[in-house]
């Protein structure tokens, strides 16, 4: 059975810095490619980025280079790239059969591709995986414990990737189950942005165990019309990494919705910001491709309605409580 243990990073933001300094913690090299001339200068000459994980102190075997083209040894590849970008970055990967494990969390506009989807498109023959779960950066840096999921639908791969990746504290738990691990993250994004505004508005914490729990409800119908299995999704990628993002702002999807909630518009927020909230991309496309599936998704709608700046939160959290009862399972 193949061994992985060559990794290559694609992304120097917070979450690509943070699974290379995991990798490289104990003195393994590990090959990183950020987009930033001063990240790579200063995770080389540092060991440290202070551009996106500030306060991590990086382990020396970590290297980062500018050049896409230095990761074509490498055995397998950890893409950390936001969906927005992620196509692009794809199209300049080296030629190569290593694996690639998407750990990104969305869904990119007018295709409604998944990563794996993206991917698939561009290499047909490459194995393919997902690493997804609750897993704040700053945390998996600093070795506190985390479990996540890394699914792959050969479940041999799922496995080998698994204890190339597996550290004392950080546990991944396999699955088959690709499409339901990037529909957790996706989806869960989105219902973070909204259990910020609830805090921002200061609407209370029976609103945001309330909007969890429906949000979770939004993201099991979307994810079971996709293919998801319900076991994945009530899993460290779906209910996992939501109750994680949905009650700490740490989460900067959690932060954006406080600003929203705040009354500061969506345009103010996200100005010259160089962090992602992928839920502010990937709300108005998960609604759509809801809408157009015909699954009901208020919640998802209402985030992307407001991150659009075409309703206020009073008049968004008005529509969705005045809207029929209904059955709780549906
Ligand atoms: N930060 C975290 O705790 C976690 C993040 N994620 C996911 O990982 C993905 C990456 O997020 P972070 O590493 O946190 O990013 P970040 O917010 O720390 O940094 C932004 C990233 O976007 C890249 N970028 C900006 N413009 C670009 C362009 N035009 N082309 C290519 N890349 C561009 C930057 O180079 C940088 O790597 C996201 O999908 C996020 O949801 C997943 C788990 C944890
Ligand atoms: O996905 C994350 C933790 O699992 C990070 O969440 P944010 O992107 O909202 O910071």
């Amino acid at each position: 059975m193949t061994s992985y243990e060559n990794f290559g990073i694609v992304g120097g933001g917070a979450w690509g810095t943070a699974l290379a300094q995991l990798l490289a913690a104990e003195g393994a090299p590990v090959r990183l490619w950020a987009r930033e001339a001063e990240v790579v200068a200063a995770i080389n000459a540092e060991h440290r980025n202070p551009l996106f994980l500030p306060g991590a102190a990086l382990s020396p075997s970590l290297a980062a280079t500018a050049d896409l083209a230095e990761l074509g040894d490498r055995n397998a590849l950890l893409v950390v790239v936001p969906v927005p970008y992620l196509r692009a970055v794809l199209a300049e990967l080296p030629a190569s059969d290593a694996p690639l494990i998407f750990c990104s969390k969305g869904m990119e506009a007018e295709s409604f591709a998944f990563p794996i989807d993206i991917a698939r498109a561009i290499f047909p023959q490459r194995p393919l995986a997902v690493l997804s779960g609750p897993t704040f950066a700053n945390e998996v840096a600093a070795g506190l414990p985390t479990a996540i999921t890394l699914a792959a639908a050969d479940p041999a791969l799922a496995e080998a990737l698994a204890r190339a990746l597996a550290r004392p504290h950080f546990r991944p738990y396999v699955s088959t189950d690709m499409i339901g691990a990037e529909i957790g993250g996706a989806v869960k994004n989105i219902l973070a942005i909204a259990c910020g505004i609830v805090d921002g508005a200061g609407l209370g914490l029976n609103a945001r165990a309330a909007l969890i729990s429906r949000g979770f409800a939004e993201m099991t119908r979307f994810g079971l019309a996709r293919g998801a299995e319900a076991e994945t999704l009530a899993g460290l990628a779906g209910l996992g990494d939501l109750v994680l993002t949905c009650t700490s702002s740490n989460s900067r999807n959690f932060a954006l919705g406080q600003g929203l909630g705040r009354g500061t518009s969506a345009a103010a927020l996200m100005a010259d910001r160089r962090t992602v909230a992928e839920g502010a991309f990937s709300a108005p496309v998960v609604a759509a491709a809801a809408r157009a599936q015909g699954i009901d998704m208020p919640i998802t709608d209402a985030v992307a309605r407001l991150v659009a700046g075409e309703t206020h939160v009073a008049d968004a959290v008005q529509a969705l409580l005045s809207r029929p009862l209904r059955p709780e399972g549906r």
